[in-house]
């Protein structure tokens, strides 16, 4: 489903590379733990997926498209089918629970039936039934991030790429995010996941790539945070 082939990234303007040499293959309905630390590499990664950043040296095909050759009129195509949440939620603050998850079928021209019978469907799946028309500033921490949850995976993306989702929540508040993506990744999508968090690798137990300086030092099938000793 994505995959690196020798992937190096250096910014503009930098001389240290942010990612080197990186060959990994993420199959499809993997669950992947990104972890490392901080400036190792994580968010470029997950950047390079989107296409949000061209690669330096090597390729990276994300079903079966190599992303350097995607032509800039197919992007936003291809961004469609990979759902994307962020530590920081990124909710439209004026619109309800319902419009935000709507909005989100809206732009990509889906008809009204479609949406008004969709939207409930997600809301319910996330947990929120009853909240749909709440808005953003109207729900704790936990409960934005299932919105966002919902508006990424309405469209029932092939990927889900999430960037330190739990990064503002408390433990249990995280726990259930996480039975979340678990769930979602049980759809048959694929899910990877930058963290810092400890405790939420250490209890799930998947697949664990782990970056130092851009480089990949460490991949684990069923892998904890840290290495064991
Ligand atoms: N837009 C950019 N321009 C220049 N350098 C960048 C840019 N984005 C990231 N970097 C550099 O690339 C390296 C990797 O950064 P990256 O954000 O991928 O790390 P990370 O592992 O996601 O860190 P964190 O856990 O803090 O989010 C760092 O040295 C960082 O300073």
């Amino acid at each position: 489903m994505i995959r690196f082939e020798n992937v190096s990234k250096t910014y503009e303007g930098q001389t240290k590379a942010a990612l080197l040499n990186v060959n990994v293959e993420i199959e499809k309905g993997e669950f992947v733990f990104l972890v490392g630390t901080s400036g190792s590499g994580k968010s470029t990664f997950l950047r390079l997926v989107l296409r949000e950043h061209r690669t330096s040296k090597g390729h990276i095909m994300v079903a079966g498209k190599d992303l350097n050759r995607l032509a800039s009129w197919r992007i936003p195509q291809m961004r469609r089918q990979i759902g994307t949440v962020f530590q920081d939620f990124r909710l439209l603050p004026n619109k309800t629970v319902a419009e935000n998850v709507a909005f989100a079928l809206q732009v990509i021209g889906k008809p009204r039936s479609h949406i008004r019978k969709t939207v409930p469907e997600v809301l319910e799946l996330v947990g929120l039934e009853g909240k749909q028309d709440r808005l953003p500033d109207e729900l704790s921490g936990g409960e934005q991030q299932r919105v966002a949850i919902a508006r990424a995976f309405v469209n029932r993306p092939m990927i889900l790429i999430a960037d330190e989702p739990t990064g503002n929540l408390d433990p249990a508040t995280s726990e259930g995010i996480m039975k979340l993506l678990d769930r979602i990744n049980r759809t048959g999508t694929t899910v990877v996941m930058a963290t810092h968090d400890v405790s939420i690798v250490n209890q799930m137990r998947k697949r664990v790539i782990e970056l130092e300086n851009g480089h990949v030092v460490r991949d684990e099938s069923r892998g904890v945070y840290g290495y064991q000793h």
